[in-house]
């Protein structure tokens, strides 16, 4: 029998997945918090959209309200949970699916920061994968609308990464693998630690530039004061998830090495780093229209994951005894734009001095 599979938040992400899985066959149920996206679901169908023509399609899938929950599992249990809201929205809805896992059910955290400690508080480790979607960016731009900004990763790029907590290749890791890899390119990882970290660093310099400034990703990448202070934070970073005894993937197609030492001010590193930011932009055809997900929060007036992001970087530096000054500085903009007290504006970045 199809495992049962639910989507507990069809945002960008989860939508994305969710709706490209429902698309080959799998038996996908979207559950989300937004009456109107859920609503326009239903009436319309879920419109994905892509760079190229043939990434355009309208996929009809069965979306939940939150309050749907009780009576659409009670008979058939999930197989497979995806969590993939907000950070902080994490262990509330892990606690929504918990009761409606089926015997071998899991749960895997579709989300960036690291969240597998708070699903795994809800239940257990034993039930608890990981997945990163590590160089996709798509964004909810109207209910029932996700679009990809990215071009497709194919064979060269690898857009997904699954991996148990205890980084053995199980047989339901592989199984989440095959099922991802009809969407894009997946691995299934030994090192689920490491590439949390590592994409918490991508996160860390590219998130909350694009939200304190108000500029794309592009655009980021374009301004050369935001390109280097985005390179000093990946750089504090890294030092902090050695120190903290993670091993470090490629971050921006970047050895950490060489990131570290970019943005601690190195000239032939610098000048690496930088031309690879650009680089990478137009290797992976990034579109004008790009924005990380934590501007698109800033944008629509929600709330950020800033906390969950250079903020648990600068709180694990200090646990680490290692300061991380850029990171911190970052943290209070984007909190002070988050609370309407200045606008997102590129100064917000090009003025600080530390
Ligand atoms: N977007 C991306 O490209 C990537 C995101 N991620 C990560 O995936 C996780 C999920 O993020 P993402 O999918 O971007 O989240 P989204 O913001 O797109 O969706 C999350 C929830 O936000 C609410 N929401 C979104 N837009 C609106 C709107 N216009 N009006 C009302 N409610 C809205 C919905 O529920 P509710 O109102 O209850 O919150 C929705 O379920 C995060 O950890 C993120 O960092 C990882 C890789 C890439
Ligand atoms: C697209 C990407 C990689 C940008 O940092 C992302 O993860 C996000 O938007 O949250």
């Amino acid at each position: 029998m199809r495992p049962r599979i639910a989507f507990i938040g069809a945002g960008a992400v989860g939508g994305y997945v969710g709706g490209h899985l429902a698309r080959l066959g799998h038996d996908v149920t979207l559950i989300d918090p937004w009456p109107e996206h859920v609503a326009a679901i239903r009436a319309r169908g879920l419109a994905l959209s892509g760079l190229e023509a043939e990434e355009n399609v309208t996929v009809q899938v069965p979306a939940l309200h939150l309050t749907e929950v009780q009576s659409a599992f009670r008979h058939r249990p999930i197989d497979i949970a995806f969590v993939s809201v907000k950070s902080y929205d994490t262990v509330w809805a892990t606690h929504l699916v918990a009761p409606y896992l089926s015997a071998g059910g899991f749960v895997v955290s579709l989300q960036n920061c690291i969240n597998e400690e708070r699903i795994a508080s809800v239940v257990g480790w034993g039930r608890t994968l990981g997945m990163i979607a590590a160089t996709i960016s798509v964004d909810l731009y109207e209910a029932g609308k996700i679009r990809r900004t990215v071009g497709r990763g194919g064979a060269g790029r690898t857009v997904f990464a699954v991996g148990e907590v205890h980084g053995r290749i199980t047989p339901r890791l592989e199984m989440l693998r095959d099922m991802i890899a009809g969407i894009d390119s997946v691995k299934a990882t030994s090192n689920l630690w490491g590439e949390r970290w590592s994409k918490l660093c991508v996160n860390a310099m590219r998130n909350p530039t694009s939200a304190a400034t108000g500029l794309s990703g592009n655009q980021c990448d374009q301004h050369p004061q935001i390109r280097r202070f985005a390179l000093r934070i990946g750089a504090e970073a890294v030092r902090i998830g050695q120190a903290l005894g993670y091993s470090l993937e490629k971050i921006q197609a970047m050895d950490p090495a060489l990131l570290a030492a970019a943005g601690e001010g190195d000239p032939a590193a610098l000048e690496t780093a930088e031309a690879t930011l650009l680089e990478n932009g137009r290797k992976a055809q990034r579109s004008d229209l790009q924005r990380p997900s934590m501007a698109q929060d800033m944008a629509k007036g929600r709330k950020t994951e800033i906390d969950y992001i250079n903020g648990f970087i600068a709180a694990e530096g200090r646990k680490a005894g290692l300061a991380a000054p850029a990171n911190a500085a970052l943290t209070e903009i984007v909190k002070r734009v988050e609370r309407g007290e200045i606008p997102a504006r590129p100064e917000n970045i090009a003025g600080i001095n530390i």
